[in-house]
């Protein structure tokens, strides 16, 4: 099972992504970002391909498609928290997302 991100690379890994637009999430150790896409093919195929790497992985987001946008939020349940699992599965989406 994945540890809880220690501090410093906890706070190295969040400041990054704060700077790609990922927020703490709701009220727990958690990470979320909403993706805008052109249409609602461009987002469920990001989905789709996004979802190749979260069973491969074995890491899932929690996540909500409307029209063009998916809101995201990532966690690790089985720790709790933040892993490496979790930044990790956020870098993927961005390299999907052509951020
Ligand atoms: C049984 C299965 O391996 C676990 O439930 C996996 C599946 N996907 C997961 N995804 C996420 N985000 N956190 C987990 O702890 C997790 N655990």
């Amino acid at each position: 099972m994945a540890d809880l991100l220690a501090e410093p690379a906890r706070s190295e890994a969040l400041a990054e992504l704060a700077e790609l637009g990922w927020r703490p999430a709701d009220d727990r150790d958690a990470i979320g970002k909403t993706y805008r896409f052109a249409n609602f093919i461009d987002a469920f195929g990001w989905m789709t391909r996004v979802a190749i790497w979260a069973e491969k992985w074995n890491h899932h987001p929690e996540w909500r498609n409307v029209y063009k946008t998916v809101e995201v939020v990532l966690t690790t349940h089985d720790a709790g928290g933040l892993t490496d699992l979790d930044v990790k599965l956020a870098t993927k989406m961005e390299q999907l997302a052509g951020c």
